[in-house]
């Protein structure tokens, strides 16, 4: 064949050649990523493999990331070790194994948080005078003047957030305050004339979304004892916003273009001008606020942030505070209505816990081994939420090298739904397991607060929170699965639909709708 053929040839088939080359050129680079990368550097993690260069798996874990992460296992034959994924075009390592997780906990000199922080406040649109300041060492001379400033002013903040929910005078003075309000709450007075969450009422009988109830609790109370009374009433819409943004963060998280997540943009932009609307007014207005939001105030004012940069970082705070309690209570009543003999249960042995109508706590908390096991089961079953971390300098980490510069990441629900450690009902609610075998609670393969040095802070009193509400319900009422008219309501499923921060919620479709009367007949 003449060359003037040959070019002739291509010039007729040109796109059959171009298609032909870059199926190729795909080939050789499928080749050299998955295979060739792997065996001159044994020690680095493997990739997951996969056919789009820079996009990697994105659209694999947007679509539904727990199905990604599922099929990473699988494709690495249930080893559980180290191996990465390209996600935006990065590559993130994925650990699943208990020992690797607990490793990870404890690299705190070589693979950091403040990275993630970094990012999240930069996405959020602190000022680079604040990010400045915030994490600069405090001088001799500032320490001198309060040597209980010890670190820089972003890590006193967290400090004091600490210091707020840990066992002690603030966390007490605010579980009273929160029991007392969820008291308020689960009364008959407060629920039947309440138009947010009640679908339709009788005078001796109300149907109520079971999300929106719990939601407008936990969420309302949380901005009331942190912010005081005065952040609703400047700006009402606060609790719509935040519900809003529970919907879209994941937009914010993974960093999606602008014209994707306007929805997103919205609701963070309503929720910083709130908290900007409450910190422009003197502080002398803003009563019976927490001490952690008191302590936050002067120490960001002292360095000269304004009201704006610190809404944003208030606006963060109160999403790290208020992502999860009424989601998980929402699963626990779910669990409840769905097994009547469950419900029977919990209401005999929770009885002793209502005195004179009141909650108490102590009894809930330590003499309910049953609501705990439903605690604990509905956490294991629920909680999306993954250890992040930045890789600082190189670790080794279940035998392979976390190389310097790449985020790693934990996904915790690979460890909740473990089939060697859970057993092969791993995705069965049995709360069973819990009282068969209490040390579950504290195996390495079940992290629902997270761990090591960023191990939540707030489980003491989400703990106590969540069993007042469930304990005081069922007491005071009696609750059942309403008739909507369709049959009876089904399960609701999990919303794995968009990467979840934090508890799943239930899809959008499943909404739970709850028959409550007030009880006549005791038990
Ligand atoms: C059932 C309810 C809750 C669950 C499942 C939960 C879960 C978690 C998890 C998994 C982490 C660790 C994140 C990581 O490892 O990076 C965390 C951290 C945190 N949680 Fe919670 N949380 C709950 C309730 C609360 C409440 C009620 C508060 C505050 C009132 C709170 C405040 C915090 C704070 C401040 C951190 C960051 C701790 C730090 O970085 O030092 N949490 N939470």
């Amino acid at each position: 064949m003449s060359l003037a053929a040959i070019v002739d040839f291509f010039y007729q088939n040109s796109a059959v050649c171009l298609g032909a080359g870059a199926i190729s050129l795909l080939v050789v680079w499928r080749i050299w990523k998955f295979s060739i990368i792997p065996f001159l550097y044994p020690n680095d993690p493997k990739e997951l493999p996969c056919w789009i260069p820079f996009l990697g798996h994105s659209v694999g874990f947007f679509v539904n990331s727990y199905k990604l992460l599922d099929q990473g296992s699988q494709y690495f034959g249930y080893t559980r070790e180290p191996y990465a994924l390209t996600i935006a075009g990065q590559s993130i390592y994925v650990l699943t194994h208990p020992d690797d997780v607990r490793d990870l906990y404890r690299a705190t000199t070589t693979l950091s948080w403040d990275g993630f922080v970094i990012d999240i406040y930069r996405w959020i649109g602190i000022s680079s005078s604040a990010m400045e300041v915030l994490w600069k060492c405090p001088t001799e001379e500032q320490k001198s003047k309060n040597p209980a400033r010890n670190l820089p002013p972003n890590d006193m903040v967290v400090e004091y957030q600490r210091r707020q929910l840990r066992p002690g005078t603030h966390l007490d003075q605010m579980a009273k305050l929160f029991i007392e309000n969820i008291d308020r709450a689960v009364s008959w007075s407060n629920i039947s004339g309440n138009r947010q969450f009640v679908c339709s009422s009788s005078p001796d009988s109300v149907t109520v979304s079971l999300m929106d109830w719990t939601a407008h609790v936990f969420i309302n109370t949380v901005h009331k004892l942190y912010w005081g009374d005065k952040l609703m009433e400047f700006t009402p819409s606060v609790f719509d916003s935040f519900r809003k943004w529970e919907e879209t963060n994941w937009k914010y998280v993974f960093q999606l273009p602008h014209f994707l997540s306007k929805d997103m943009h919205e609701a963070k932009n309503n929720l910083i001008d709130a908290f900007e609307a409450y910190f422009l007014q003197p502080k002398e207005e803003r009563q019976n606020v927490a001490w952690f939001v008191s302590m936050a105030e002067s120490e960001t004012r002292d360095i000269g942030l304004s009201e704006r940069d610190m809404a944003k970082m208030h606006m963060l705070q109160q999403w790290g505070i208020n992502g999860n309690m009424h989601k998980v209570t929402f699963w626990m009543i779910a669990y409840l209505v769905h097994n009547p003999d469950l419900y029977q249960t919990i209401r005999t042995e929770t009885a002793a816990g209502i005195i004179d109508n009141a909650p108490n706590i102590p009894f809930l908390t330590e003499k309910c081994p049953r609501l705990e096991a439903v605690f604990l089961e509905v956490l294991r079953l629920t909680i999306a939420s993954s250890l992040m971390r930045y890789v600082n300098a190189p670790t080794v980490i279940g035998g392979k090298t976390l190389r310097r510069g790449r985020n790693v990441m934990a996904p915790y629900r690979q460890l909740h739904l473990n089939a060697d450690v859970w057993g092969h009902n791993v995705h069965d609610f049995d709360p069973e397991r819990f009282l068969k075998n209490p040390s579950l609670a504290k195996h390495p393969s079940f992290r629902p607060f997270g761990g090591g040095h960023n191990l939540c802070p707030g489980r003491f009193l989400a703990r106590q929170a969540i069993f007042a509400f469930v304990a005081l319900l069922i007491s005071r009422f009696d609750v059942s699965l309403a008739d909507v008219g369709a049959g009876p309501q089904p399960f609701p499923r999990h919303d794995e639909s968009k990467p979840a921060i934090g508890t799943l919620a239930p899809r959008r479709e499943d909404k739970v709708f709850l028959d409550i009367s007030p009880r006549i007949k005791k038990d």
